[in-house]
């Protein structure tokens, strides 16, 4: 029997809740499939490990990642204790920048038994592929004198290859989708940046002629995804860029609750870490009813990328299967618990 070793990092606030609903359902997928386990191996690293011990995770928390096949985490951040870019910058950005994660793919589409809050959904399937090591997120810059004088300074930092990497990858991947690619660019507003973004999208492009390719600056591209979402199929998106995009696509899905990532070191070189799209909730927090969905469709990912996609279908079909019956959480205007949710996807997965 094959076993896959998984790395669990909750975190903080509702990923402690969806991330064990969601090894339920992995395990039961699985039990299903027949063919391999997974062995979980849970840290407590986060906010409450910081309070005591003034770091996110241990000094070498990346070495003892390192030894697992791959990583799957809830969510990160209690910003009432701990400021927010102190927390994930000691855990989450600091996973994908050491384990060189450099894609993240965030699959956005109307579901089944879900209706989407926009008037014409028109059945849109896109998905989004965000540069995840650099761009907009990088520690470089500073902040010098006080008060009125008070000067702070954030650099984006763009390179050939990891601009070069994200556009392959896009690419790569319309071609077993419907074959377009739009580019997010803001080459009108960021004089250097964009300008060179959309040169590198040019240049990749002429290797993938047959696939449609398109520039939108983000802010058009932003309303597109309310107006016509069905319009787009890959979008390669910078960072930031891409961090906002993919809160945009789960709430024209019905709520970020149910968007699913998965934060890939394409070189299979180190582990690669599924968590969601998104946060740790504060509001919702400790109750029991934060929507599972995101992390359990962020679990089917992590089936995927095994080499499980017919497996990961069954997820998703159990997924649809549950909203279908009405059973949903409150962000989805319903009035289910974490726990009901979790029961009818597991009951649906056979
Ligand atoms: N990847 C990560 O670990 C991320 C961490 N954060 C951190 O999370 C904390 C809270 O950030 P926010 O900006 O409030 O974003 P958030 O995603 O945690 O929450 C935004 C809104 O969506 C709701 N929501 C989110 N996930 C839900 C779920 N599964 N079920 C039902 N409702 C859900 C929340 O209740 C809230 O009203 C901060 O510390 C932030 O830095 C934020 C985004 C991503
Ligand atoms: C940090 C964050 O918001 C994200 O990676 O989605
Ligand atoms: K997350
Ligand atoms: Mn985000």
């Amino acid at each position: 029997m094959k076993i896959y070793r998984i790395a669990v990092i909750p975190g903080d606030g509702i990923g402690k809740e969806v991330v064990p609903a969601a090894m339920a359902v992995l395990d039961k997928a699985a039990q299903v499939d027949g063919s391999f386990q997974f062995e979980w191996a849970t840290f407590p690293w986060g906010c409450n490990y910081y309070l005591e011990t003034g770091k996110m995770m241990p000094d070498d928390g990346i070495e003892i990642l390192k030894g697992y096949d791959q990583i799957f985490l809830g969510a990160v951040g209690m910003p009432a204790l701990v400021p927010d870019h102190i927390s994930l910058w000691g855990l989450l950005i600091k996973i994908r920048r050491e384990m060189q994660q450099s894609i993240n793919v965030r699959p956005a589409k109307l579901l089944q038994g879900l209706p989407s809050p926009l008037r014409n959904p028109n059945g849109f399937d896109f998905v989004v592929v965000r540069e995840n090591s650099e761009g907009e997120y990088a520690e470089s810059g500073g902040r010098i004198h006080s008060g009125q004088e008070e000067v702070a300074i954030q650099n984006a930092i763009f390179t050939r290859k990891g601009t070069e990497r994200a556009m392959r990858y896009a690419f790569e991947m319309a071609k077993s989708r419907r074959q377009h690619v739009t580019s997010a660019t803001k080459s009108n507003g960021l004089t250097y940046s964009m300008p060179f973004w959309d040169e590198v999208f040019a240049e990749v492009g002429r290797d993938y002629v047959e696939i449609g390719q398109v520039s939108n600056h983000i802010d058009a591209l932003a309303a597109f995804l309310v107006m016509k979402p069905e319009n787009f199929d890959v979008i390669v998106a910078s960072n930031l860029f891409g961090d906002i995009l993919t809160d945009l696509g789960g709430a024209i899905m019905g709520s970020i609750g149910i968007a699913p990532a998965a934060n890939l070191n394409i070189e299979r070189k180190y582990p690669s870490m599924f968590e969601p799209v998104h946060g740790s909730a504060p509001d919702i927090a400790g109750k029991g009813i934060a929507n599972p969905l995101g992390q359990i469709w962020t679990g089917k990912m992590m089936l995927d990328f095994l080499g499980y996609p017919e497996l990961g279908l069954k997820v998703l079909d159990a997924i649809e299967a549950t909203l279908a019956q009405g059973i949903k959480t409150g962000d989805l205007g319903g009035t289910a618990t974490l726990q009901d949710v979790t029961d009818a996807v597991l009951h649906h997965l056979q």
